[in-house]
């Protein structure tokens, strides 16, 4: 039998794939190897399992019927999300394939309306993928995009757990690097029954996509998860976090997509990602205007660090930015960018004091306007709490009498809430 296929009576009546689930070797099953650890690159001189370690291991894996959403936790399954029928057409919006841990798919299928279609762009094809003299393939706007606009929504390829987890028990005496080897062996092949599930046109694609970990240990599969793995802060296992916060990293999934994979770094980004979970679908807006034939980038980093901060982060991507911000950084750069939070927070709460008494004094909008420029010098435009300082100016503009200023600033709020609201 053709793995990924039941032939059961049970699929004649429900004509969907199947999909697999494999059962714990034991307790340690899935478990975390002291949380998030950080994991070999470059080149590993020694890249070997030990000797006594059983290579031939992979995991268990049986059929079922992919329209079971409710597992233990001791599960681990791999399935085709939407679900595919064997009769019918694929899904337009295209299908992803899901590495889940038991108790998580029903927060997806579950979701009043599921599968949704995936949201369009106003316009298709919005961008494209082409080659750059330093950076690969990488993606070019083909139209001026207004902030807040999507500009193009996909089903992942792929969707993994992003902690590596030890998925069978690995013997506590082999040293951290070797069980980090381990780990990564079986990271490879816990994934393959998902690649394997996937059609030629999905595996070509996949299998296309750039890898800069071929020397430390990741198998072929996994190098290219390790490279192109875009972190989905809504969707993880265990306890859902509190609105508005995202779930830690280790319990967090990553995906795996065909053209928002192809999007190179920057730490000056204008492009920001979030994920329908009702859709299952990857969704690319503008973070800031983007003028036709710009390149599209994201920060594989958190943007808000020192430049040598975000140079340790990026060293495992095998490349060293060279974005306007990395090149011109200086001490006060990093101020700002460690400073920026806090200084948008107090200028949005002086403000609010400002408010209650009107404002006629227009040197009172130096310190914001000041402020504004340094941050979009920076790039820091891109980032979800600008708009509450051009709200501010908005404010400030509004109540000088100075309406068409206000307005230019207030659209940049609106537009960065519209697109917030079309979160789920
Ligand atoms: C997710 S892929 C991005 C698409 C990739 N350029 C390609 O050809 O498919 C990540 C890889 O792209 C390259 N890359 C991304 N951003 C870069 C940058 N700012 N400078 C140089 N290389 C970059 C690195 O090789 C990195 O490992």
């Amino acid at each position: 039998m053709k793995r990924g296929f039941l032939n059961s009576s049970k699929v004649k009546k429900q004509r969907l794939y199947a999909q697999n689930e494999s059962k714990p070797a034991s307790t340690e099953y899935f478990k975390d190897i002291e949380g998030l650890p950080k994991l070999a690159y470059g080149r590993v001189e020694d890249t070997s399992l030990p000797s006594d370690y059983d290579a031939s291991w992979k995991p268990e894996s049986m059929s079922s019927d992919a329209s079971k959403t409710h597992y233990g936790e001791e599960v681990v399954g791999t399935t085709t999300i939407p679900p595919r029928f064997l009769d019918g057409p694929p899904d337009p919006d295209g299908h992803s394939e899901w590495l889940f841990w038991g108790p998580t798919k029903v927060k997806v299928v579950g979701l009043p309306g599921y599968p949704r279609p995936i949201p369009k762009p106003t316009h298709p094809n919005m961008c494209v993928v082409r080659s750059t003299p330093d950076k690969g393939l990488g993606v070019f706007a083909t139209r001026d995009i207004k902030v807040g606009e999507l500009i193009f929504s996909e089903r992942p390829l792929l969707v993994v757990p992003t902690g590596i987890r030890a998925m069978s028990p690995i013997p506590k005496h082999y040293s951290q690097e070797k069980k980090l080897q381990i780990a990564m062996f079986q990271q490879e092949k816990s994934v393959e029954p998902a690649v394997d599930r996937m059609d030629e046109a999905q595996k070509k694609a996949f299998m296309a996509l750039a890898n800069s970990h071929k020397e430390d240990g990741s198998g072929p599969l996994y190098g290219i998860i390790r490279t192109n793995g875009i972190g989905l802060g809504n969707l993880g296992d265990g306890p859902k976090p509190p609105a508005g916060q995202y779930y830690p990293p280790q319990f967090m999934y990553t995906a795996i997509c065909e053209l928002g994979s192809r999007i190179n770094h920057s730490c000056m980004p204008n492009v920001k990602f979030s994920f329908k979970l009702s859709s299952f679908s990857l969704q690319s807006s503008a973070s800031k205007d983007i003028k036709a034939g710009e390149e599209l980038f994201y920060s594989y980093c958190p943007v808000l660090q020192t430049a040598a901060d975000r140079r340790k982060d990026l060293a495992p991507y095998g490349f060293e930015c060279k974005c306007p911000a990395c090149l011109h950084a200086t001490p006060a750069t990093d101020k700002l960018r460690a400073e920026f939070l806090d200084r948008i927070r107090r200028v949005v709460q002086a403000w609010s004091e400002k408010c209650k008494s009107p404002v006629h004094d227009i040197t009172m909008l130096d310190p914001l306007l000041e402020l504004q420029k340094d941050v979009t010098r920076e790039g820091l435009d891109s980032q979800g709490q600008y708009p509450f300082l051009t709200e501010v100016i908005a404010t400030a503009y509004m109540s000088l009498g100075m309406v068409g200023q206000a307005q230019r600033y207030q659209e940049v709020k609106h537009r960065w809430d519209s697109m917030a609201k079309d979160e789920d």
